[in-house]
């Protein structure tokens, strides 16, 4: 398993090894023991989520609040998306900054979110299946977002702004600049 830290701290790229034979190929998945060495931090995944998508939606920029905050290990079971974190940490070198890589059943790279990040993700090829491990449970009440097309942000999303499909939920996020007040 290969790990690096990209420019925000904290949030990592995954690459499994994988282990090809006659029959097809073995990879592990998630390994707790080699990945918390290598992240440097205890995790505790408590939830798994999957979704399907066709091609152009969006989901995100979400995020939970304050003692509901979620990391997550994300990764793509088939097709292929954009999968883009936002630092959100006030005091981080790089808050506002985020980093966007593809994922996708073929290459097999996963993302590990940490808390304090805003998270989102677009489906590139025609449907994708997109699985990923939560610190921490689902919590409504705690729910917040930023609109994916927010301007100080600029995250350039791959696709027309035509093709691109978002919940109406999603829609009404607000900007980066409004949403930053509420967090510490
Ligand atoms: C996220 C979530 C949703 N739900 C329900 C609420 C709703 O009725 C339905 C769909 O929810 P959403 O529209 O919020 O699903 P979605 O837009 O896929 O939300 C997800 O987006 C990505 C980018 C993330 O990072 C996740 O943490 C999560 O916020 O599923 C749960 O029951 N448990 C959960 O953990």
């Amino acid at each position: 398993m290969k790990i690096e830290e990209t420019k925000l701290k904290g949030c990592f790229v995954i690459e499994p090894e994988i282990f090809h034979d006659e029959r097809g190929h073995f990879f592990e998945s998630f390994n707790q023991k080699e990945f918390e060495k290598k992240i440097g931090q205890k995790v505790d995944f408590v939830q798994d989520n999957q979704s399907f998508s066709k091609k152009g939606v969006l989901r995100g920029i979400h995020f939970q609040m304050g003692k509901y905050a979620q990391a997550k290990l994300v990764r793509v079971l088939s097709g292929k998306v954009l999968d883009v974190a936002v630092d959100l940490r006030k005091d981080s070198k790089t808050f506002g900054e985020y980093i966007a890589v593809e994922l996708s059943a073929e290459n097999k790279k996963q993302m590990f979110v940490p808390r304090g990040f805003g998270h989102g993700f677009i489906t590139l090829s025609e449907t994708s299946e997109f699985a990923y491990k939560c610190d921490n449970f689902y919590q409504k009440e705690s729910e917040r977002g930023i609109i994916y097309n927010d301007k100080s942000i600029k995250i350039d999303w791959q696709l027309a702004e035509s093709e691109i499909i978002v919940s109406q939920k999603d829609n009404q996020l607000p900007s980066f600049d409004v949403a930053i007040l509420e967090l510490n």
